[in-house]
């Protein structure tokens, strides 16, 4: 017999958070504006403790509290995962395989799955969807992604911002639109799920590059060039690799998201390229920032898939070559200068 959902009974929507970082919380933040229960999965004891004793994390977003009426935090990711009816991925691509390392199919039958991940899965150079589909044989029609342009960091103020919700199963990019819907918060739903995941992937590349141009001493005129040349990067690669009618990518999902992380103050990515052009080497960058910036790892992915495709994409080539070949900055843009119009 098919379950019937809880929001159709009218119970609270059961959904697990695997994650402890600074998304993972403001995704919680707002799921708990509505009728829902949240489980949520840290992987540190003394995170899951402090949050059962305070309400709120100990680590990112800090100042902003959680409902324990409705928030109960979990070492264990079998006890998060169980009976709930959604799955909210918010663990860094690249940590991914290692956090869920010990589930199987079983975990996942029957749960809708939404990846609020803007990164590839570094060993395989896949989509985070794919991963799960290919690994835990999700159905793609029983996932969906969280895009368009949203820091945790402005969520935590609650300053009106929104997102967008890929899946080809609209009807669950609604469903999940409504529960992520709030005072401050807008989610609208597109059947286009491959290319909203991919185009924040590529976005948090050229917000990079955003960095690395502003730690040299380019300025705004130059960035405003580069930006709208990532655009058409962005279009050339998504019409070869997952072409579809009917894409706006001047709308926030994929436009917009491309615009904050190259130009907020709060972007990790853009932070990160920054340091690079002021000089630091990627270890000492990494070792500075403590925060994930996924565009390091999702170059190399989107520069060794496109070996097969051969779009052309001047932006990512440039950053693939000063962060993975050692290509000294200054002269690698110097380079990228002659791609720009
Ligand atoms: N922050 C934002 O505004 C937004 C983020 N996203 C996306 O959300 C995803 C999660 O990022 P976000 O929450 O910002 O991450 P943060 O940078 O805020 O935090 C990093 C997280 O990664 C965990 N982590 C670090 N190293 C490891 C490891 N070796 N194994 C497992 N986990 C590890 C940390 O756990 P610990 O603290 O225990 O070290 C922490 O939970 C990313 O894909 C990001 O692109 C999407 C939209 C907005
Ligand atoms: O995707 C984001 C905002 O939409 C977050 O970008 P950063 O990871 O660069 O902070």
């Amino acid at each position: 017999m098919t379950e019937i959902p809880a929001f159709k009974k009218n119970l609270p929507t059961q959904i697990a958070v695997l994650g402890g970082g600074s998304w993972a919380t403001a995704i919680i933040k707002i799921l708990t504006e509505n009728n829902v229960k949240i489980k949520w999965w840290l992987r540190r004891k003394s995170d899951v403790d402090f949050i059962k004793k305070y309400n709120h994390n100990p680590s990112y977003l800090t100042d902003a509290p959680l409902n324990p009426r409705k928030v109960k935090a979990y070492y264990k990711m079998y006890d998060a995962l169980q009976g709930v009816d959604y799955v909210i991925l918010a663990v860094p691509a690249a940590f991914i395989p290692d956090a869920l390392k010990n589930l199987t199919r079983n975990h996942f039958a029957g749960k809708k799955v939404v990846s609020a991940i803007k990164g590839m899965i570094p060993e395989e150079n896949m989509l985070v969807t794919d991963w799960m589909e290919k690994v835990f044989g999700v159905p793609i029609t029983q996932m969906c992604v969280i895009a368009g342009p949203c820091h945790a960091e402005e969520v935590a103020q609650e300053k009106q911002s929104y997102l967008t919700i890929g899946s080809p199963n609209i009807q669950l990019a609604q469903e999940f639109s409504n529960l992520m819907t709030c005072r401050y918060i807008q989610a609208n739903p597109v059947a286009d799920l491959y290319g909203v995941e991919y185009c924040a992937v590529i976005k948090n590349i050229v917000a990079m590059a955003c960095g690395i141009t502003h730690g040299l001493g380019f300025g705004d005129n130059f960035q405003a060039v580069m930006v709208s040349n990532a655009m058409q990067e962005i279009k050339r690669f998504l019409d070869i690799v997952y072409p579809q009618v009917n894409r706006d990518l001047h709308s926030s999902g994929y436009l917009g998201d491309l615009l904050v992380t190259a130009y907020s103050q709060f972007s990790r990515n853009r932070t990160f390229g920054n340091m690079i052009g002021r000089g630091y080497s990627v270890k000492s960058a990494q070792i500075e920032m403590n925060m994930v910036a996924e565009g390091y790892y999702a170059v190399k992915s989107i520069y060794k898939i496109n070996e097969q495709h051969d779009v052309e994409m001047p932006i990512i080539d440039s950053v693939y070559r000063i962060l993975y070949e050692k290509a000294n900055p200054m002269a690698e843009i110097g380079v990228l200068k002659g791609f720009l119009k």
